[in-house]
């Protein structure tokens, strides 16, 4: 047996029933097989796959709170501090109610690599809870993140471990975790990212994981000789990725024609009306259906079936597994040239492998959605020197760092002999800065 399938195997067996952690894992593993073939001898001597899959550490959590009715609520917290080779531990929180350790650890394994690839001080976690936010009144979802504060201060701090947005964590529950952390401890510090601009924000961190994304799709465009100007887009999601993409997507000559949420999409042939979209999913934290009532000529439907609207370029932008390999053959038959994904492992692998053998470009989302964290890392530099960045300033540092791990992407992959395979590309770039602080390092 190799030594991937050996570690593939290993994984499976020490984490059982956490498939979306194996399938990252073993997604990553299997790309990074030239690599180390080539230095199989020493990586095993140094154990390096078997630390590479462990986390650091998880831990995990009561988050007890009360309710508007009076009633005390009880849910689990997770914070998984996978590894901190390259800087302090950093990457979001999730509050979902699908949120358990499966969940966390393949989002602090793949946040490992991304991180790297941002070539900034930044090493791997995740975190989040089985809480739902849908529904729930802006004063539950205070004493939720009080409660979860409460917890996990213990164990963060701006040089150890710093946490920030992900999906149902915005700019209002990093205030109230702020406020809790401030609490405790006394400190005003960075200990979060994705703050208020009023305590300690950057400027385009809202904006930085969809204008990321669309400054690495827009690379990869280029680079494979077409561009963004008069292409149909169509993005999933209608969150935080979702909307700034779609932003950016109309800032550089596309018309961007559907969005989704849980519970459904819209299409409008004119092209989405984005301040409308932002009234009803950052005011109003509303469904995308009420989009309807502003506009009615725009369709909507209650499905999943967001894949079959006839698009140039698709950006997934919601949550993992939600493209599949059904999916993935809608959007070749319909004459799709690009995939670029916005969230954290929405395609499924047998889907990755279907666009790549029809030739669609795709880029991964460890590379082409590291915008946001890139812009959280350039928070805490200026939380460290107590200054704050002009937006154009961190904007176009935004689109230097995002062009660079194409070029990264795309170098790597060249010199293994998988030119124009961006998937092996990030996650051999990604692998040898981590590995190569590991080692450094020693045991
Ligand atoms: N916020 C950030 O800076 C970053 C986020 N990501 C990833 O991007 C994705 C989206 O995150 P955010 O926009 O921050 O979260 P969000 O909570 O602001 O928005 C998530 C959106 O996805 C929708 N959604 C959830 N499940 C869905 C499904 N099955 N089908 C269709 N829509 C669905 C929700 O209704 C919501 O509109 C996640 O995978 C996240 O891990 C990745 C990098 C950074
Ligand atoms: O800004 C951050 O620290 C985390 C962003 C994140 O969770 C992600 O890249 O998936």
């Amino acid at each position: 047996m190799t030594y991937i399938d050996e570690i593939k195997n290993l994984v499976v067996q020490k984490n059982p029933s956490e498939p979306e952690f194996h399938q990252a894992v073993h997604e990553v593993l299997d790309t990074l097989r030239p690599v180390i073939e080539e230095n199989e001898a020493h990586y095993r001597r140094d154990a390096i796959l078997e630390r590479l899959v462990e986390p650091d550490r998880l831990i995990q959590f009561r988050v007890a709170w009360v309710d508007d009715a009076g009633q005390v609520q009880v849910n689990t917290g997770y914070r998984v501090q996978f590894n901190n080779a390259i800087g302090p531990y950093k990457g979001g929180l999730r509050l979902r109610e699908n949120v358990y350790s499966g969940i966390v650890k393949f989002l602090g394994f793949e946040q490992i690599f991304k991180n790297a690839l941002t070539g900034l001080p930044i090493g791997g976690a995740k975190g989040g809870s089985d809480f739902d936010p849908k529904g729930k009144s802006d004063r539950e979802i205070m004493a939720f993140c009080k409660a979860f504060m409460s917890e996990l201060y213990k164990y963060i701090g701006p040089d150890i471990d710093v946490p920030a947005g992900d999906i149902g964590v915005g700019g209002r529950e990093i205030g109230y975790l702020y406020g809790q952390y401030k609490r405790l401890t006394h400190r005003h510090e960075g200990v979060l990212t994705g703050k208020s601009l009023s305590f300690g924000g950057s400027l385009a961190r809202t904006e930085a994981t969809g204008y990321g994304l669309l400054y690495f799709a827009d690379a990869m465009l280029r680079a494979n000789g077409l561009s963004f100007k008069n292409q149909r887009v169509v993005i999933s999601g209608s969150g935080n990725v979702a909307i700034y993409a779609a932003e950016k997507a109309g800032q550089l000559g596309a018309t961007v024609v559907a969005l989704s949420d849980s519970s459904g999409y819209i299409y409008d042939e004119a092209g989405i009306d984005l301040a409308a979209v932002k009234e009803i999913k950052e005011k109003r934290y509303g469904r995308i259906v009420e989009y309807l009532d502003i506009h009615p000529q725009a369709q909507y439907s209650a499905d999943d079936g967001i894949w079959s609207v006839p698009c140039d370029v698709a950006l997934p932008c919601a949550t993992q597994n939600e493209l599949n390999l059904e999916d993935a053959k809608k959007l070749v038959a319909n004459g799709c040239k690009a995939v670029a994904e916005g969230a954290n492992m929405p395609t499924s692998r047998e889907a990755t492998e279907y666009l790549q053998e029809q030739k669609v470009l795709f880029a991964p989302g460890k590379a082409a959605n590291a915008g946001g964290v890139a812009v959280s890392a350039l928070e805490m530099s200026q939380n460290s020197e107590r200054q704050v960045w002009t937006f154009d300033k961190v904007d176009d540092k935004l689109k230097t760092i995002m062009e660079d791990i194409f070029a990264k992407s795309d170098e790597a992959a060249k010199r293994f002999g998988f030119a124009g395979n961006y998937v092996v590309g990030a996650n051999i770039a990604g692998f040898e800065r981590v590995i190569a602080a590991m080692q450094s390092q020693g045991v």
